[in-house]
């Protein structure tokens, strides 16, 4: 069996005055749809910075695709669209095809020139979060759900093994969320991409993923979303702070 994607290994991490996670292990496989619930203030904006090696842990060991973090050389296989991605400058004067060619512009290296079928491969990355028809509309005209699509397709670009995405379905009203879901569950499927979502909002959690990890400090669950039911109220509490309804296979928790 290949080593896990991501293998976080009994890491702790504290800011200054606050210790935001303690003693957590979790292992990504190839192929996992991974949501990561919790409260606010939980620490999974911190856990996904430390899976990005966006911050050091102060204790524990992390290994991507087998490799000792510090050792690890290919980047640009975490793909990784974050919390303000759509809180974007809504004058923004760029299309979406520049908005997504940026996507191979850090890949390549602000100086190099871009790949001659960069236009092919935008267009596949649009095609991917089905926003093909929007390639030369500007980003600013564009509601916050697609704003949200067109960012995704700026990491696909970069063809990465591993999507990490703080919280995508922040700005996206309720009624597009299932759909979003579903692009979200036709790349994990059909292009073979490994997902890692953040969320606090435990309704968002749908049919689509395939596991969860809950977060509060530590993990107090990790494992198929179907086991998710077998929790305890008194680890529901734990995790929470107050006690959360199971989690129903079609619609979410409730
Ligand atoms: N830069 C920072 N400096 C100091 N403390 C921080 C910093 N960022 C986060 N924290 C603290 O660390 C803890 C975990 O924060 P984190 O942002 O990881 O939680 P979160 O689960 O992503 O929260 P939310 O759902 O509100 O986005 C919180 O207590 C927070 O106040």
């Amino acid at each position: 069996m290949n080593a896990p994607l991501i293998n976080i290994q009994d890491i702790s991490f504290e800011y200054e005055q606050t210790k935001a996670l303690e003693n957590i292990s979790l292992k990504v496989e190839e192929g996992d749809f991974l949501a990561i619930l919790g409260p606010n203030g939980s620490g999974k904006s911190t856990l996904l910075k430390i899976m990005l090696g966006l911050i050091k842990p102060t204790k524990g060991k992390i290994e991507l695709f087998g490799t000792d973090s510090k050792n690890f050389k290919h980047r640009e296989w975490i793909g990784y669209v974050s919390q303000k991605s759509n809180s974007f400058n809504s004058g923004f004067p760029a299309t979406v095809e520049e908005v997504v060619a940026g996507g191979l512009a850090k890949k390549s290296g602000l100086f190099h020139r871009m790949p001659k079928n960069y236009k092919v491969q935008v267009k596949e990355a649009l095609e991917a979060v089905g926003m093909d028809a929007f390639i030369h509309r500007s980003i600013s005209e564009l509601s916050g759900g697609q704003q949200q699509r067109i960012f995704i397709a700026r990491a696909l670009v970069a063809k990465p093994k591993v999507l990490i995405l703080d919280e995508p379905t922040v700005g996206i009203d309720h009624q597009n969320v299932q759909s979003f879901y579903n692009m979200l569950a036709s790349l994990n499927r059909d292009k073979n991409i490994t997902l890692v979502l953040v969320t606090h909002d435990v309704d968002t959690v749908t049919d689509k993923i395939t596991h969860v990890a809950c977060l509060n400090q530590t993990i107090h669950f990790h494992g198929y979303k179907d086991q998710l039911d077998t929790m305890s109220d008194e680890k529901r509490k734990a995790w929470y702070g107050h006690s959360v309804r199971k989690i129903h296979h079609a619609g979410g928790a409730h």
